[in-house]
């Protein structure tokens, strides 16, 4: 259904966000810092949509999409997958504005794709799925930052009857995301992204299983599971609904990676059994020969931080120096790390910044303080 503009001329345009969790907030905030909108917030979650209110990310908020949605310009729905679904039924079913706009932020892209072109085809309404290749383990809109996609890949996947126009329309929209526009059909994102984001998930859930039967005999366990162990089972941490929706939706990509990574561990197993140290080798020598090809700067699937390096002399109080050098410039960091303690005595310190800006700010003021830095890539 859908029925001509009534709003005014001179009221802003009028954006409404569905599912107002990290994602949804975050796609707010940036349409907010380049556009001015009026901004509806629509989800179930009514203390979501007051901690919204508060924070300044939406104007108003609705538990549901009732007839808010009849005057919107452009719709982005950020809920879990499956939820999405159901959304897009339920809004085509509703009276909407010529010309307007709906997109969606899912991580899987062909059902959704598929499900809007059946909806939507004879209404005089664009949808064009959206998935911006960033985001957290931590899920909720008070987590939400304008800056989240900033240098991300932002995948577009429009369907075959949606102009290139209305693909910049979206574009323009997404401006402040300040993330990195590429175009790809349904197919193809579900493919790449079973594979350096889906596949990973499941792994890394599987590992953190193993760990679980094998604490309640070794309770020391936790402790020894700092490290490696945590770095690759972070997005182990992830919001569980959204995952399931995600495997859900892109099953006949993960069965058959699934298979070939069975098959693989089976291949190592062997070489195990067999002793054939070369092979073995060789699997790691290869592996490690793409992982240090990959591009080190670029954000993706797995968030890439700048990191800083600053040689500091082993005394107490050094660090709060370093640290403090940044507070007193007003300069976040992410994360702090002593890399090693030198023979010299001299210990290395890794800074991680969010933002390249960040770190150039923090390498100009340490370097001003007489401290030695470099990046390494
Ligand atoms: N978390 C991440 O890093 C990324 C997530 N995505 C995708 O973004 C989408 C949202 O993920 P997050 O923001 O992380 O999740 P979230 O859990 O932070 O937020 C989801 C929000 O949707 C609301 N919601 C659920 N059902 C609803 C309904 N029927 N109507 C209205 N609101 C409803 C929830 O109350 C919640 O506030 C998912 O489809 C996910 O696949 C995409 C890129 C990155
Ligand atoms: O936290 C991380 O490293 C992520 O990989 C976040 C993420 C989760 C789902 C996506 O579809 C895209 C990015």
């Amino acid at each position: 259904m859908t029925k001509r503009a009534s709003s005014h001329s001179h009221d802003p345009p009028k954006v409404i966000i569905i599912g107002l969790g990290l994602i949804g907030g975050s796609v707010a905030l940036a349409i907010r810092a380049s556009h001015h909108v009026h901004i509806i917030g629509i989800d179930i979650h009514e203390p979501s949509l007051q901690m919204a209110k508060s924070l300044d990310i939406i104007d108003e908020g609705h538990t549901s999409i009732s007839t808010t949605v009849q005057d919107a310009d452009l719709i982005v729905i950020a809920t879990p997958v499956s939820k999405t679904m159901e959304l897009l039924a339920s809004l085509a079913r509703h009276p909407l504005k010529v010309g307007m706009m709906i997109t969606d932020v899912g991580s899987t892209k062909e059902t959704v794709v598929t499900e809007s072109e059946r909806l939507f085809n004879e209404h005089e309404v664009t949808f064009i799925g959206g998935h911006p290749m960033a985001g957290s383990h931590k899920s909720g809109v008070q987590g939400s930052r304008p800056d989240l996609f900033e240098n991300a890949f932002y995948i577009l996947t429009p369907g075959k009857n949606v102009d290139t126009f209305a693909v910049e329309r979206l574009k323009r929209w997404l401006i402040g995301t300040n993330a990195r526009f590429i175009e790809l059909e349904a197919e193809q994102h579900d493919l790449l992204a079973g594979s350096v984001s889906h596949l990973p998930h499941i792994v890394a859930a599987s590992l953190v299983h193993q760990l679980i039967d094998l604490k309640q005999h070794h309770p020391v366990l936790s402790d020894l599971a700092a490290g490696g162990f945590r770095d690759i089972t972070r997005i182990a941490s992830a919001n569980p609904i959204m995952w399931r929706d995600i495997l859900v939706h892109n099953k006949h990509v993960l069965i058959p990676m699934m298979e070939r990574w069975q098959a693989d561990m089976q291949t190592v197993q062997n070489l195990i059994e067999e002793g054939d140290d070369d092979r073995l080798q060789q699997f790691f020598s290869e592996a490690k020969r793409h992982r240090d090809e990959l591009p080190a700067k670029k954000k993706g699937a797995i968030p890439a931080f700048y990191d800083l390096f600053v040689d500091v002399p082993d005394h107490p109080g050094v660090i709060s120096e370093v640290t403090g050098i940044l507070a007193d410039h007003d300069i976040s960091i992410t994360n702090i790390r002593i890399m090693e303690t030198r023979e010299d005595i001299m210990g290395v310190l890794r800074l991680s910044f969010r933002k390249e800006a960040d770190r150039q700010r923090g390498l100009d003021c340490l370097e001003a303080e007489q401290f030695n830095t470099y990046i390494s890539e």
